[in-house]
């Protein structure tokens, strides 16, 4: 009497778990992480492996991913993981994908720009997205290399050249900036920081990152203009803070991982359906004279449903806008002509 008791507890604590962890009618997802072995891939792979929406989970680098797959695969969670090294593998490691997210590719030492990553990471990003469109054609891809402003735009040219372009599947990954606006805000305005929301347009890179203070939720009136300017410059030198701070070790990897896991789960919600996933992304776009361009954007099962536009700017933000602009124009350019070139 006791023991069925006591199994049918077990049975039934079995069940409540499966059923918070994926329900039965969650879909099979592969995600395939290329630089999984990196300093931003190994932490994004421990978070997408607790991702209950991934059934599958392909670590991709040059070297190093049997490693970084063989520990991760020990988790308890759902996905099914697999480690994949050198160019030979990578196929495979793409074969079926829902979602790629890139971060391969050099990061910055102090005094470098993102755009001094471009002479390395252009041709890593093409060389990816050329095999993208050969085994996935269809997969959500999330650009996390440097300069994104730029490797965006590159992946267009190259998925447009093979056929497979598709506007609403290419995402440059600026959660990042989300997340550094909403911590710095919710420090400044003294107020909890889970609650927050502040949208980032514009695009990665200095004065391209362009925060919405005006926007932010929950309203403050404490915070003054100065304040308001610290805010913003904070935000967007938030990658040189930590560039600096790890003195010549890299850039933000921990952090990184987080947003790119945010984004990823992001996507994989508006894939399955559930409904109003907005998050902030640099897609193709027509809310600016910018042809890519960050903003709110409304995730589904396609991908893009809808680019959100900018709302309400305070004239501060107007001026940013505007001065961003042309730097932005010419990152895109250089990445098209890239492209294009070579
Ligand atoms: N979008 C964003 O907000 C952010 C972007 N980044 C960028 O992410 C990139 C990666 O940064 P970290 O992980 O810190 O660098 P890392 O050097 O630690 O790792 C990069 C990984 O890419 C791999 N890799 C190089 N060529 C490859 C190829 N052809 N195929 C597959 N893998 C390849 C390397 O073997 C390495 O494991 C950098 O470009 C960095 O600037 C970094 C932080 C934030
Ligand atoms: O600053 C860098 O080089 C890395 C990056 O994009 C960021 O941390 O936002």
């Amino acid at each position: 009497m006791r023991t069925s008791i006591l199994r049918s507890a077990a049975l039934k604590s079995t069940r409540l778990l499966r059923r918070s962890y994926a329900s039965d009618s969650t879909p099979e997802r592969k995600i395939a992480i290329l630089g999984a072995a990196g300093g931003i891939g190994q932490p994004l792979s421990l978070l997408m492996k607790l991702n209950p929406l991934v059934s599958q989970l392909a670590l991709y680098d040059i070297a190093g991913t049997p490693g970084v797959a063989a520990d991760v695969s020990h988790i308890n969670t759902r996905s099914q993981v697999a480690g994949y090294a050198g160019e030979d593998e990578l196929g495979k490691a793409l074969e079926g994908a829902d979602v790629v997210i890139i971060p391969a590719g050099v990061p910055r030492k102090p005094g470098m720009t993102r755009d001094d990553l471009f002479k390395i990471n252009a041709g890593i990003v093409k060389s990816l997205c050329t095999a993208i469109a050969k085994h996935c054609p269809h997969a959500l891809v999330n650009m996390i290399s440097n300069p994104v402003n730029s490797t965006v735009p590159i992946a267009a040219e190259v998925f447009k050249k093979a056929g497979t372009y598709d506007e609403k599947r290419l995402f440059g990954v600026t959660t990042l900036d989300v997340v550094r606006a909403k911590t710095f805000y919710a420090g400044k305005a003294n107020v909890p920081v889970e609650v927050v929301n502040v949208p980032v347009v514009g695009g990665h890179a200095g004065i391209t990152i362009l925060p919405l203070f005006s926007q932010a939720t929950p309203k403050s009136n404490s915070l003054s203009h100065d304040d308001i300017v610290a805010l913003t410059k904070r935000t967007q030198d938030g990658g040189t803070e930590v560039v600096e701070a790890k003195a010549g070790k890299g850039s933000a990897t921990l952090s990184m991982a987080y947003a790119g896991a945010l984004f990823a789960d992001a996507c994989l919600k508006g894939l399955n359906g559930v409904p109003d996933v907005v998050e902030c992304s640099y897609v193709q776009s027509t809310v600016t004279e910018v042809p890519v361009f960050a903003s709110k954007v409304r995730l589904g099962r396609n991908g893009v449903e809808e680019v959100l536009g900018l709302g309400p700017m305070s004239d501060f933000e107007k001026e940013g806008l505007e001065k961003l602009i042309p730097e932005l124009k010419a990152s895109i350019e250089k990445g098209v002509n890239f492209a294009n070139q070579s």
